[in-house]
């Protein structure tokens, strides 16, 4: 995990523990070994700490976290042994010193860092705060104010940046051109060279932790807690990281170690590190799936897109960015024009505020092609149909893609919630077809379901999450249903708001419940916002929206939602919906007009109006959710409960400090919930989303954890 060799009378501590030189025990003791072996060797003058491979550690261990090896030689103690040592340490840094590996390099007396790398304390995304001594160490270098900002947002930086901040001494000018190995080698010949120079120079004041902080004012502590109350909304790791800081200001470094440790030590244990760890590792999971060799994929290397609308446009975008040259479609030039003007104000955008250069904008708009001509097409090696969602439009379209493109192109279909295999037997290659679910808006949003058909191919499936993750999406497989999973879940959480708005609530009411919870706005804002009449399109075409068509035995709950429609109340976009705005405002005041529409259709549906708690409010919407997700699961239309948990959190905005509604479950409990959803069953006997899953009640009955149990199911499955 580490090896150590001596070059010019220096020790050089290379630490090698891919993919990231996580700081493992085994790391941590090799770490402690190289440095008592380099402080008995008399020939040996300075000491040198670098990253093998890729990167310089990108923190401690996670995987350490939930089986308690962390605290086995844990890490401040080797940090401590680093800064005491009576050998000057250089640190050199490439890749991501993140976490305890910046905490290392804090450790160090001297650092230098290639000017590719970046340097973070990213542990509140973890629930936690850089325990070991980042709170009091970087306050000490840099001073509380910039320290405080980088450890309270997590935020990484670049090492230019970093040296700007005073904290490095130097940096090592590699080019992006440059290899890794070139990189690594650059950068242990200046990390040498520097620690011959100071080989003999006194360690005073290059012991960070003897250095003095200086105190800032109470309204600056006060001003940076409001700003993370706004960003960090329902986070409790950024608030206690911020008391961390505050206590290297009034303490002396031993002090302020132990309030560090206080403070981490109650964290550690709190359910929000535990559901953000959850996350972490189940975002990157979702490339792993039973069955599918990712290796299997092929490169794509030319992409066409057909329609040049918002969400086309948007889709088209995520590709030249990357340098993937792009062929966008529309069947009129006024169309194309205008999907061509969004994507150029959009760089333009990005140029004005700083995100990057003109010189790269126009390198990235230098990939698109734009065209009236489906034959422009005929060389790509994968094409996204982005047109209306109606299954006829879709259908002819992959025809005719399907007679034009090369035999190898992928087809793939944006669509929400239409049946691939059907999009796909409109084609002759059904194998080469698969659903892409971009979300709105596509360029922004970074999750992507990719929809496997009953044909979809492995290959597909392999080239279509690669190349989905090279444009920095999260992309998750997903089955072929009625709504694939994220869509689907929402139907029943949907039918809930609107079931308690008939009995007695009001969209104020459970938003606010909802907003409560930790969602950035409810459901009824978040209808406003992406048009009302999205919801109506979508029960036209599944025939429920005319009350002869609907089944007598199911509940109907969107009579009110059908007339805000008729009303013109398509939401933001007609400043009025189920609130009413301000011309330009996004902000919705609840709207009388609506409100006694709510009221005359409770009446009109037989409903005796009565207050709903905010408990029973919160219950409904996500326990409905809950057990469609298990229900998604025991048929086999999401790979892993982790799988849901990102798409939930990543689509629609479920609170990540809660893990993901699968998560949640398992620490709510599923036997509560499972108990809760026959009583509100046997309340509302007509709403088929009270009906169990069979997955739930297994595991309710049993005591079982969905977590652990699929974890189970799947090692058993892996095994066979
Ligand atoms: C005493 C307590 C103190 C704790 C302080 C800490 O250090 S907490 C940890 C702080 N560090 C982080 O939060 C960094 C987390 N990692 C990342 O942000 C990214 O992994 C990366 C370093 C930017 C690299 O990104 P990239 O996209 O290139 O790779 P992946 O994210 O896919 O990661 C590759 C695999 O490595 C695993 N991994 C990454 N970081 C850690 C880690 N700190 N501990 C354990 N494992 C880690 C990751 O899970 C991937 O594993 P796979 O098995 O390949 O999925």
């Amino acid at each position: 995990m580490t090896s150590y060799k001596t070059i010019k009378d220096v020790a050089v501590i290379t630490i090698e523990n891919p993919p990231v030189n996580a700081l493992s025990l085994a790391v941590r003791e090799g770490i402690l070994d190289g440095l008592s072996r380099a402080s008995k060797d008399d020939t040996v003058c300075a000491i040198v700490i670098i990253g093998g491979g890729r990167t310089f550690p990108a923190g401690a261990d996670i995987s350490e976290f939930a089986n308690g090896k962390a605290f086995t030689k844990p890490l401040p103690q080797i940090i401590e042994k680093i800064e005491s040592t009576q050998k000057p340490i250089v640190c050199a840094i490439h890749g991501t010193a993140f976490g305890g590996g910046l905490e290392v390099a804090l450790g160090c007396h001297y650092r230098i860092a290639s000017t590719r790398s970046k340097v973070g304390l990213p542990e509140v995304n973890l629930g936690i705060l850089p325990g070991a001594g980042g709170t009091q160490r970087l306050p000490r270098l840099i001073g509380v104010w910039l320290a405080a900002e980088m450890i309270c947002s997590g935020k990484p930086i670049e090492a230019v940046d970093a040296d700007a901040k005073g904290i490095l001494d130097d940096l090592v000018e590699i080019s992006s051109l440059e290899s890794v190995q070139t990189e690594y080698d650059k950068l242990l010949d200046a990390a040498i060279t520097l620690a011959l120079r100071v080989k003999n120079h006194s360690l005073e004041g290059k012991r960070v932790s003897q250095l003095k902080v200086e105190p800032v004012s109470d309204f600056f502590y006060e001003q940076l807690a409001l700003q993370i109350s706004k960003n960090a909304r329902g986070m409790n790791a950024p608030l206690q990281a911020l008391k961390a800081v505050k206590a290297s200001a009034m303490f002396p470094f031993k002090e302020g170690m132990q309030r560090e440790q206080q403070i981490l030590g109650r964290l550690f244990v709190s359910s929000q590190a535990k559901a953000l760890q959850h996350i972490f590792f189940a975002e990157r999971q979702t490339m792993k799936i039973p069955g599918i060799d990712m290796k299997k994929g092929v490169p794509i290397k030319f992409v066409g897109v057909i329609g040049a609308g918002m969400m086309g446009s948007g889709i088209a975008i995520n590709f030249i960015k990357k340098g993937i040259p792009v062929v966008l479609i529309d069947a009129e030039q006024e169309f194309l024009d205008r999907g061509v003007k969004a994507i150029e104000d959009y760089f333009k955008g990005r140029v004005k505020k700083g995100k990057t250069t003109r010189f790269l904008a126009d390198r990235s708009l230098g990939y698109l092609r734009p065209s009236l001509h489906y034959e422009d097409l005929s060389n790509v090696d994968l094409v996204i149909e982005a047109v209306f969602e109606n299954l006829d439009v879709k259908k002819s379209v992959l025809k005719h893609l399907d007679e034009i493109c090369k035999p190898q192109t992928i087809l793939c279909t944006n669509t929400s919630t239409l049946d691939i295999d059907q999009i796909a037997s409109a084609t002759n290659r059904p194998d080469r077809v698969i659903g892409t679910h971009f979300f709105s808006p596509a360029n922004v949003m970074r999750l992507m379901e990719n929809v496997a058909g009953s044909k979809t191919s492995e290959r597909t499936i392999a080239s279509v999450m690669q190349i989905s993750k090279t444009i920095s999406k999260i992309p998750v497989l997903v089955g072929n249903c009625f709504g694939f999973i994220g869509n689907r879940m929402l139907f029943p959480y949907n039918n809930q708001a609107n079931a308690l708005l008939q009995e007695g609530a009001f969209p104020h009411d459970v938003d606010k419940v909802l907003y409560d919870f930790g969602f950035p706005m409810g459901l009824f804002q978040m209808s406003d916002l992406a048009g009302n009449d999205i919801g109506l399109h979508i029960r036209k075409a599944q025939g429920i929206v005319d009350p002869s068509q609907r089944d007598p035995n199911e509940r109907y709950v969107s009579t009110t939602a059908d007339k805000l429609c008729e009303m013109k109340r398509f939401g933001v976009k007609s400043s009025k919906g189920w609130y009413s705005y301000a011309k330009g405002s996004r902000k919705g005041r609840p709207d009388k007009e609506v409100m006694d529409l709510i009221v005359e259709n409770s009446k009109a549906e037989g409903f005796v109006r009565r207050n709903i708690s905010a408990k029973e409010i919160e219950e409904r919407c996500l326990y409905a959710l809950i057990n469609e997700g298990f229900k998604c699961l025991e048929e086999g239309m999401a790979y892993k409960p982790g799988d849901i948990d990102i798409i939930w959190i990543y689509g629609y905005g479920f609170p990540p400090q809660k893990g993901g509604p699968m998560h949640y479950a398992d620490a709510v409990g599923l036997k509560k919930i499972y108990d809760s959803i026959l009583q509100y069953g046997k309340a509302d006997p007509k709403t088929s989303a009270w009906k169990p899953s069979k997955l739930l009640e297994q595991l309710a009955s049993s005591g079982k954890k969905l977590a652990k149990y699929w974890t189970k199911k799947l090692k058993a499955q892996s095994n066979l």
